[in-house]
């Protein structure tokens, strides 16, 4: 099943900063959470990151899992080459109720990343295989990429940005669900909207979705 998990706030310990503990924290920089790496080597990403104050790091050797009960994480990856740590890091993280991943343990691990097509940092496309070929997950989404970047237009982003403005506003001042739907889908098949769309102004359209609420009310 994929979910489109809400980490706003939440501590993510990452463990190894070499190629998948990178690819980790780049999954994750867009997501609102706190992330903490450890580790005993870094790339120069990473160090870019640390110095942007983006992530937390802490240089350090691991032989066992003990470090991890100093927190209170909300999801634990363990990411190094030491298959053996990696999974006494599950195990801990596991037996502390946090969701545990190791990079080199599908079995063991709660999750699964799927390979993402992000677009405008506003939508996403997540392709999975089920750990069929993680190979062809990434194939799949190269030539989907294509495609999606065609079918989803730069209007369509912004009509995305004007419908959590307009279902916020309309959550407070329409009482019935039934009500603020058919507004939502009012907003979007309006003119005027579409035509201050076209014209990439967002503000304006803003204004007009207040006035169409007026209007009902
Ligand atoms: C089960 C899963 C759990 C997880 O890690 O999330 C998993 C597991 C493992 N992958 C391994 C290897 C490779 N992984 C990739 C690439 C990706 N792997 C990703 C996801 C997943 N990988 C999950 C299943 C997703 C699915 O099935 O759809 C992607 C989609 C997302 C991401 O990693 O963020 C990302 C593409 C991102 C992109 O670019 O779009 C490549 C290809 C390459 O690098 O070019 C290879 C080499 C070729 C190959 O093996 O296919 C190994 C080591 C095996 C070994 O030692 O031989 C394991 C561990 C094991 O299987 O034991
Ligand atoms: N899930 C996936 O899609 C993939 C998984 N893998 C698996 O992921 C694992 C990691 O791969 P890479 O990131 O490429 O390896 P890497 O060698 O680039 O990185 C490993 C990192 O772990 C750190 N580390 C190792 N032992 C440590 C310890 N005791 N204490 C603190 N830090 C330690 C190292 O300093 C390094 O930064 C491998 O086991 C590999 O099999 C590899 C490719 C894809």
């Amino acid at each position: 099943m994929i979910v489109d998990l809400n980490l706003r706030g939440d501590l993510v310990i990452i463990v190894g900063g070499g190629n998948e503990g990178l690819k980790k924290v780049n999954s994750l920089l867009t997501q609102e959470c706190k992330i903490l790496l450890i580790s005993d080597s870094t790339n120069r990403q990473i160090q870019n990151y640390v110095k942007q104050k983006k992530i937390s790091f802490k240089k350090m050797r691991l032989v066992n899992a003990n470090f991890l009960k100093k927190y209170k994480p909300f999801m634990v990856l363990a990411t190094t080459d030491d298959k053996a740590l990696n999974r006494k890091i599950v195990e801990q993280a596991k037996s502390m109720r946090c969701y545990a991943y190791a990079a080199d343990d599908p079995e063991a691990s709660d999750f699964a990343f799927g390979s993402v097509i992000n677009i405008a940092d506003t939508v996403q496309i997540a392709i999975s295989t089920g750990g069929r070929s993680p190979a062809m997950a990434r194939k799949l989404k190269l030539q989907a990429e294509q495609i999606f970047k065609k079918v989803i237009k730069k209007e369509d982003i912004y009509h995305i940005k004007l419908q959590d403005f307009a279902r916020k506003a309309a959550k407070y001042k329409i009482q019935t669900f039934s009500e603020r739907k058919k507004f939502l889908y009012s907003v979007m098949n309006d003119n005027h909207v579409k035509q201050l769309i076209q014209d990439e102004n967002l503000k304006k359209a803003q204004k007009r979705v207040m006035e169409m609420l007026d209007n009902l009310i």
